[in-house]
């Protein structure tokens, strides 16, 4: 049994807590919020993100960060996308020489348009940087409910090493080498997810869902692959998988606010309403960057960018998606033998 630190308290971090916990580590959980420390310690619930899911006594809150990394065997990273640049400066100080950090959130920084793993490997320089991710909505982990993942890691022995920590039956996890796929695949399915969920808030139907799921893919593994991410992870839980799920399930913060955004409510209405982190906000700025930068064709993301940012109605949105130039659907496939 191994000794975890997990960093961030929300929904995820939660039930990610949890399952190791019940895979019996020893596990301390940090967060920055004195008063979400305090109600979790006292609650054993997370009863605005995590509502019904128990916390046993075995579980330690604490808000001293540095109790959450000495000796710890390994780090799970849990902080939405916007504060794990701080929070990873802020572990820098008491992380070892060959430490194991997981990352588990799903984002791009836009100013420098970094993954979070490349972030976190520039401020803890001495770290073993990892990531998990694929189609797992902390709900239903926290209630225990079969669920696959994928660990990305620069080495075989850390991926494996991580996969056994996981592993259990309710959560399989595989193992990969391509952790620039795997990012991408996880940041860029949320915006994509966003259009899903403006999709439903307009009244369309599962014509207009599957449309953008299978073209959502086409859209992220053209850029993905172009900046060096494997088909096979678009392909994948991380990439498929991961899309399908955010853009279906009742639990997605993403599809949610889209939902409320196709329903008329502002960007900002519709994130104070979700209440917990939308991811898709913060990446879709991003996408459209990389977009420019590797010269790709990412129609999709570009008219979520335009109603989040630019004030376009969700309805011209999609009249000008649907009246584009009529193209081929695989640009690479010949029409003669
Ligand atoms: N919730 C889910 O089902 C899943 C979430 N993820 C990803 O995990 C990440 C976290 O998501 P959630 O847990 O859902 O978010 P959340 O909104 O539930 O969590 C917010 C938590 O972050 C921490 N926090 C808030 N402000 C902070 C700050 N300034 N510095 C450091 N920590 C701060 C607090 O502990 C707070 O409870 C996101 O990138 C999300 O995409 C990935 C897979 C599943
Ligand atoms: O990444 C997720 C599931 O795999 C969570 O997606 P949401 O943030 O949209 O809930």
């Amino acid at each position: 049994m191994a000794k975890a630190g997990v960093l961030g308290a929300g929904s995820w971090g939660t039930a990610l807590a949890l399952l190791l916990d019940k895979n019996g580590h020893d596990v301390t959980v940090w967060s920055i919020d004195q008063a979400e420390v305090e109600m979790l310690d006292r609650e054993r619930e997370h009863k605005s993100k995590l509502p019904g899911v128990k916390l046993p006594q075995t579980m330690k809150f604490t808000n001293e960060i540095q109790e959450a990394i000495t000796d710890q065997d390994f780090m799970v990273l849990a902080v939405p996308s916007p504060f794990t640049r701080a929070t990873a400066k802020k572990m820098a100080p008491f992380v070892k020489e060959g430490q194991k950090i997981v990352n588990v959130a799903k984002g791009i920084e836009e100013s420098t348009l970094m993954t979070l793993s490349e972030q976190i490997e520039q401020e803890i320089p001495q770290a073993d940087v990892a990531v998990l991710s694929g189609p797992s909505h902390a709900e239903e982990v926290g209630r225990c409910l079969p669920t696959t993942c994928v660990v990305g890691a620069r080495t075989k022995e850390t991926a494996e090493y991580l996969q056994k920590m996981f592993m259990n039956e309710v959560f399989r996890v595989y193992t990969s080498p391509d952790i620039l796929g795997i990012e991408l695949g996880g940041s860029l399915k949320n915006v994509i997810a966003l259009a899903a969920g403006i999709a439903d808030g307009l009244g369309y139907g599962d014509n207009t869902k599957a449309a953008l799921i299978t073209r959502g893919i086409a859209e992220i593994a053209r850029l993905g692959v172009k900046m060096g991410g494997k088909i096979e992870s678009f392909t994948g839980l991380t990439g498929i998988g991961d899309l399908i799920v955010t853009c279906a399930s009742v639990h997605s913060r993403n599809r949610k606010a889209g939902y409320l955004i196709g329903q008329g409510r502002t960007m900002q209405q519709a994130m104070d309403e979700v209440q917990m982190v939308v991811e898709g906000v913060y990446s879709t700025k991003a996408a459209v960057k990389l977009a420019q930068k590797y010269e790709v064709q990412m129609p999709i993301i570009e008219q979520v960018n335009a109603v989040l940012f630019e004030g376009k109605s969700a309805a011209e949105a999609v009249k000008e998606l649907m009246l584009r130039d009529g193209k081929t659907e695989h640009s690479d496939l010949p029409w003669e033998a």
